[in-house]
């Protein structure tokens, strides 16, 4: 299949700067083949008239649970263990497969929305997630949440072997990550052997890290050392190693994210929610820590728009910083983007629009009055658009939501298993 974007303000990057410019793209199969002028031989099946759209790499969510949507708008204004400890995990206890299955898909259908084209999930019955993935067209990248507070935990090591065996590089759209959740809930024995199966399968690994004050003062406490520098020395950060949050960071942290080429996904509105606190991003972007974006789970959120996170990680640094030049637009829009590739491991595939990438492309309608005029399309990005002015999202060459409408998801069937679900997990 051929595809013609015609007329786009089309925005790349260029070495380190990101310009937007007038071109059309041409794609053919799952890649770019054209950037520029297409020549009318080119003889495309499908051609969709840009003209008043701004073209960019869809967005990386590289730290999200989707299926949490299930407990959306449940339980808000609490610091995240009493929301874990009293709220989530009671209800995590009796998940469902058929529960998951619906809130992936619900969840897959308001990332796609938002102009989401791949993302990093941390949960549960992750076959349904993977399923829903390769129904609707999307890109993912799995892990199966590891704790081991309970006896009997190995099992899931081997569930996350299984799913490699099964999933790993399907339909070359599905990535398998290892996923312990966080030092507080794994021992260092069984981190250990989590890092010994990521090197047998070669998987990188997804953990929450440094996410509150408690956290660090508790690691301090038990193990003498911050959980950055306790996972460290249990060999984890060897690892291609994604870490969510890191929002309590010391300067002997951050130097060994940076050594250890440990990616961050920054997940502003949860760590503003759950009053966990602001991540120093300005210092780890300065120290050369590959720095994404995450939206964390609908639940501690309560959407999944990273269009939100974006806006968020930019303002609330120039305030912490009291610096109005602090993380800009162009900062924010490559996390969004090539910085989430690069966390991934895929940046020569994804994350940006260039000839011989694979096309996961989003439009974004220009036509609305809070982006006019557009003096600065990276600010528009930044600063004024919103979620829903995606209009079209192309994943692997092929179209998802075309005209704002999603070509694979019934999303009111969705919508109403998912709410069905929901009420009987909480009233069971
Ligand atoms: C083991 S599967 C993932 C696990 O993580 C929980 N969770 C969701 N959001 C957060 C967060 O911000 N910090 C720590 N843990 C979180 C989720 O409820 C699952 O139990
Ligand atoms: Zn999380």
């Amino acid at each position: 299949m051929k595809i013609l974007i015609k007329n786009a303000q089309v925005l790349v990057f260029e070495g380190e700067k990101a310009v937007v410019k007038k071109a059309d793209i041409g794609i053919e199969g799952s890649r770019i083949v054209q950037i520029g002028e297409v020549k009318a031989d080119f003889d495309a099946q499908r051609v969709i008239d840009a003209s008043n759209m701004l073209a960019m790499p869809g967005l990386i969510n590289t730290h999200t649970h989707l299926s949490m949507n299930l407990f959306r708008n449940y339980a808000d204004d609490m610091p995240l263990w009493d929301w874990l400890t009293k709220k989530i995990w009671p209800l995590e206890e009796k998940l469902t497969a058929e529960a998951v299955y619906w809130g992936s898909t619900l969840g897959i259908a308001e990332l796609i929305k938002s102009g989401v084209t791949g993302f990093l999930d941390m949960y549960f019955f992750a076959k349904e997630t993977i399923k829903v993935v390769l129904d609707t067209g999307i890109r993912a990248y799995i892990a199966r949440g590891l704790t081991d507070e309970e006896e009997g935990k190995e099992a899931q090591l081997e569930e996350t072997r299984e799913l490699y065996q099964k999933y790993h590089e399907k339909e070359g759209r599905v990535k398998i990550f290892a996923g312990p959740h966080a030092p507080y809930t794994c021992s260092p024995r069984y981190l250990k052997k989590v890092r010994a199966l990521s090197d047998e399968l070669g998987i990188g690994i997804h953990i929450h890290l440094s996410e509150t004050q408690k956290e660090v003062d508790e690691s301090i406490e038990k193990w003498g050392k911050t959980p950055i520098k306790h996972v460290y020395d249990l060999g984890i950060l060897e690892r291609p190693t994604i870490a969510a949050h890191c929002v309590h960071v010391n300067d002997n942290d951050i130097e060994i994210l940076a050594n250890c080429k440990v990616s961050v996904a920054h997940n502003p509105t949860s760590n503003l929610k759950l009053a966990s606190g602001f991540a120093p991003i300005e210092k780890m972007l300065k120290a050369n820590v590959n720095v994404a974006l995450g939206t964390d789970g609908a639940s501690s959120n309560n959407n999944l728009n990273m269009f939100e996170e974006m806006h968020l990680a930019s303002i609330i640094n120039k305030c912490v910083n009291s610096d109005a030049t602090s993380v800009p637009a162009e900062a924010v829009i490559k996390m969004a983007t090539i910085n989430g590739a690069k966390a991934l491991g895929v940046e020569k595939e994804l994350g940006s629009i260039k000839v011989g990438k694979k096309a996961d492309i989003i439009l974004i309608d220009l036509n609305k009055p809070h982006l006019c005029p557009l003096h600065n399309p990276l600010s528009a990005i930044c600063y004024s658009a919103q979620g829903s002015d995606v209009h079209t999202v192309i994943v692997d060459g092929k179209i998802l939501m075309e005209n704002y409408e999603l070509k694979t998801i019934d999303v009111e069937k969705a919508m109403y298993k998912t709410a069905e679900c929901s009420r009987k997990l909480i009233e069971s």
